[in-house]
């Protein structure tokens, strides 16, 4: 028995067709969803997630503008953009790419940016309606690990899921999602006790903690899914994840490939939480 292939790609590209077909409905309408992606600095990665964004928003019929600082741009400056973008109507979404240069803070930089249009899910207001169980726009990677289990035909109602990894951006947050759903979740990462006896409890195992194929087939529930949100680039330039790809495939029931699996759900969910942000601001839906 081989686990079945969780397609990231695939479900990502059928959940853009449903967005692309609301969209038309909108666009009938008078309404066209905005986005503004804002990049401070050169980064590569950051770079080429930047165009993706754009590429993405134009697909879909959505307005986009990228607004591509300089690495030395003051953190005043910055702030004074997002003030500027918080006011305009045609920007339903604003997302400030991360990593920012050191010399800004971030958490100034997040809390800037006006709830209703945190396209990011990052603000701590929106941080506390996840929390609280109220509707907010959810952080994209996690809501995309939600999707992927779903559209796979895993329920996590139930179920016991092993959250790997305590992140703001994607371990806590994925906790919550989980919890919404009715699993039973822990969170382990780097002080837990004896990790493999923990995460081999799961049915659900969500690994996001950075340590390029931590997770091996001794960790592993046999038939378990198995969700890998780790993105490390190795040293011939390839990518790998947080999961031992070829150890976990024979035990595992579902398990997502690094990469194409959760990371092309992070821009799709991106959309769809621009597309919920244009709704709401015009009333619809
Ligand atoms: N403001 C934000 N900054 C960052 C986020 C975010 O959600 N909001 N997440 C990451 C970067 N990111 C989007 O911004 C992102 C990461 C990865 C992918 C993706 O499609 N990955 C592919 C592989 C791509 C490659 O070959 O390099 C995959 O895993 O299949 C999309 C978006 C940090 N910053
Ligand atoms: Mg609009």
């Amino acid at each position: 028995m081989s686990a079945q292939i969780i397609d990231g790609k695939s479900i990502s590209n059928a959940i853009r067709e449903e967005i692309k077909r609301e969209t038309a409905d909108l666009l009938e309408k008078g309404i066209r969803p905005g986005l503004a992606v804002v990049l401070v600095g050169e980064d590569p990665a950051s770079q080429v997630y930047v165009r993706n964004k754009a590429k993405a928003c134009e697909d879909l019929g959505f307005y986009s503008e990228v607004h591509r600082l300089p690495a030395d741009t003051s953190q005043a400056d910055l702030l004074a953009l997002i003030a500027r973008l918080n006011g305009e109507a045609e920007i339903n979404g604003i997302l400030v790419q991360l990593p920012l240069p050191k010399h800004i803070e971030e958490k100034a930089v997040i809390d800037a940016i006006s709830v209703d249009k945190d396209v990011d899910g990052f603000h701590p207001v929106s941080v506390g309606n996840l929390m609280i169980g109220d509707d907010s726009l959810l952080p994209c990677t996690p809501a995309g690990v939600i999707e992927l289990l779903k559209r796979s035909g895993v329920s996590p109602a139930g179920k016991r899921a092993v959250v790997i990894g305590r992140s703001n951006i994607v371990g806590k947050p994925v906790s919550m999602l989980l919890l919404r759903e009715n699993a039973t979740v822990t969170i382990a990462h780097s002080r837990t006790p004896n990790l493999p006896a923990v995460a081999r409890e799961a049915d659900i195992v969500i690994a996001a903690v950075g340590v390029p194929k931590l997770v091996k087939r001794d960790w592993v529930k046999p038939g378990a899914a198995v969700i890998d949100v780790g993105i490390n680039r190795q040293e011939d330039g390839k990518l790998c994840g947080d999961v031992d790809y070829e150890d976990v495939l024979p035990v595992a029931g579902w398990i997502t490939p690094v990469p194409g699996g959760v990371g092309p759900m992070t821009i799709t969910m991106l959309m769809q939480n621009t597309l919920k942000a244009a709704k709401r601001a015009h009333g619809v839906g």
